[in-house]
């Protein structure tokens, strides 16, 4: 008869026997592997003072945030361990890294040894589905190569007249009579506006509420409710899984779902009977009014397929270009010679106060340097993260001047700070904080400036983000002589899954003497 005791004792002895020989193994596998790369130990290490899972340091983050400071107290922690380092946990580490080399080995050259990050793909997947921003691998590459087309158009004539009509929606709502608004807000309904008639053929009409119905705006509040939820998700980092989703979420995003479906179902029909009316495909979109999810009902006919990538975009599309334009605009506020620089130089290319065109925006220098100031000091995205999808070394971050490769374990997170990179003096100069356009004259600083991400997950829609910017701001500037900051207080930022300000962008408008569209 054993003794049950013995039984059990022993058998802890052979787990923790074989956990020893698993971890030995382990480290000598790492060693090899390491030797092999030439990898040394990390540059520095920030150690936490919770020891597992370095809740102190998630607190303080948490803080940070709260009193719209995350970003810069991330960035700040590069400045005190390095431009490469490790923060240790006793349950899991993760990297972190603002050098323009390791950017380039984990977004484009050493690709395939990355994914995104686990975190944010359980946050986002309940809204999101298995659309481009949740998936890795060959549903990656299928959602990327059925929503490129739909970016490579040629004719911009008529996403430009769309844009003007929502443009005309937003002008009436400045005050005239110098009176401050939130010019933030303004832009963030009109990318919802035009993000919604691009993507679905349907506008949301958050600046037109004589066309808008009930519908519409409970759409408009159920998808921000919805990526608010995900945004919470991601900022518990590690402590996720114990979070738990409020209530009324499931349900929040099952309406949001319902009213993409009625867009999915009547293109997918128009599709079909374009297809039994000519007996062959026919190219959506080939007439004037252009409709992106009829184009993807040419690729798919799967309808959650369909309904993922279009909430995808519509993320993608709506928050960020509003973003950049508060940004700049909040800046130009407080530049009137830059402002009146960019005025003069729309006005020398459009002297009639003409509608700008694609071709007039580009051929207009200051105009991008504005927008590439803005995108440097002010990143859409500021932080973001993959991880390593197997044993693999960053090019630097490893002895003690950083110069050699760090073995990055596989599972490891590695977290990267556009934010601080932008601001790095040795790629910027000593005025590397400072809004001034006029540096990206000649400059060219590679990998180096990041905002549209890079390699083959580089942002789909950088072209016509840049198109949106330069419209608005072109014709915002075509209408009004010169704007002032109505709001003095210190810039905080609201950092949700981009960075804007989070008092708003308080300012008056003073009117163009006259303008086509005063
Ligand atoms: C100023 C505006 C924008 C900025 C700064 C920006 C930035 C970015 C960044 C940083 C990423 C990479 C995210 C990651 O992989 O973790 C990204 C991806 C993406 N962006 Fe943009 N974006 C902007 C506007 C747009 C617009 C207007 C659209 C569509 C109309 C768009 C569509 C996409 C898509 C589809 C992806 C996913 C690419 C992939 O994973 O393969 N973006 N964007």
């Amino acid at each position: 008869m054993y003794n049950f005791g013995y039984v059990s004792l022993y058998a802890v002895y052979l787990i923790l026997f074989s956990l020893a020989v698993r971890r030995v193994v382990t480290c000598a596998q790492d060693w090899q592997f390491s030797k092999r790369h030439g990898c040394k130990p990390a540059q520095s290490v920030a150690r936490v003072r919770e020891p597992f899972l370095g809740i102190d340091h998630l607190l303080e983050a948490l803080r940070k945030a709260r009193a719209g400071r995350f970003v810069r107290f991330s960035a700040s922690r590069y400045a005190r361990y390095g431009n490469t380092h490790m923060t240790r946990r006793a349950l899991f580490e993760t990297a972190h890294t603002i050098e323009p080399e390791n950017l380039k080995y984990m977004l484009a050259t050493g690709f395939d040894q990355f994914r995104l990050a686990t975190m944010r793909v359980r946050a986002m997947v309940p809204l999101f589905g298995s659309g481009i921003f949740t998936t890795d691998g060959p549903a990656w590459a299928h959602s990327r190569a059925i929503l490129r087309p739909s970016f490579t158009r040629q004719n911009m004539a008529p996403l430009l007249a769309m844009m003007e009509r929502h443009f005309q929606m937003l002008l009436r709502q400045v005050p005239r009579d110098g009176a401050p608004f939130d010019m933030q807000r303004l832009f963030f309904c009109f990318t919802m506006d035009t993000a919604t008639e691009f993507l679905m053929g349907g506008s949301t009409h958050t600046l037109d509420p004589e066309h808008r119905s009930d519908a519409e705006k409970a759409f408009a509040d159920d998808y921000l409710a919805c990526c608010l939820e995900a945004v919470r998700q991601i900022a518990m980092g590690p402590l996720q899984r114990f979070s738990i989703t409020p209530r009324h979420i499931p349900a929040t995003c099952q309406r949001a779902f319902a009213y993409v479906d009625e867009f999915v179902d009547k293109a997918l029909a128009l599709r079909s009977a374009r297809k039994a009316a000519a007996g062959a495909a026919v190219g959506a979109g080939a007439g004037a009014e252009y409709n992106f999810i009829e184009e993807l009902a040419g690729m798919t006919t799967d309808r959650t397929l369909l309904r993922d990538q279009v909430l995808s975009v519509l993320l993608a599309s709506r928050d960020t270009t509003a973003a950049l334009l508060s940004n700049l605009f909040y800046e130009l506020a407080r530049h009137p010679a830059v402002y009146a620089k960019l005025r003069n130089e729309i006005h020398t290319h459009l002297p009639t106060g003409e509608l700008p065109t694609e071709a007039a925006m580009n051929a207009m220098p200051y105009l991008r340097w504005c927008i590439n100031e803005a995108l440097r000091l002010y990143p859409v995205v500021p932080c973001n993260t993959r991880e390593a999808a197997c044993d693999t070394a960053l090019p630097l971050g490893g002895g003690p001047d950083g110069r050699s490769p760090l073995f990055i374990k596989k599972g490891t997170p590695v977290l990267y700070n556009v934010y601080a990179m932008h601001r790095r003096t040795d790629i910027y100069g000593d005025d590397a904080n400072a809004f001034r356009p006029e540096r990206w004259d000649g400059l060219r600083p590679g990998w180096g400036f990041l905002p549209f991400n890079g390699g083959p997950r580089v942002c789909l829609g950088q072209q016509f983000a840049l198109t949106e910017a330069s419209y608005v701001i072109t014709r915002m500037l075509q209408c009004f002589d010169s704007m002032q900051p109505k709001d003095f207080s210190p810039w905080a930022e609201l950092y949700s899954l981009v960075m804007t300000s989070k008092n708003g962008v308080i300012v008056s408008m003073t009117p163009a003497a006259s303008s086509i569209a005063a």
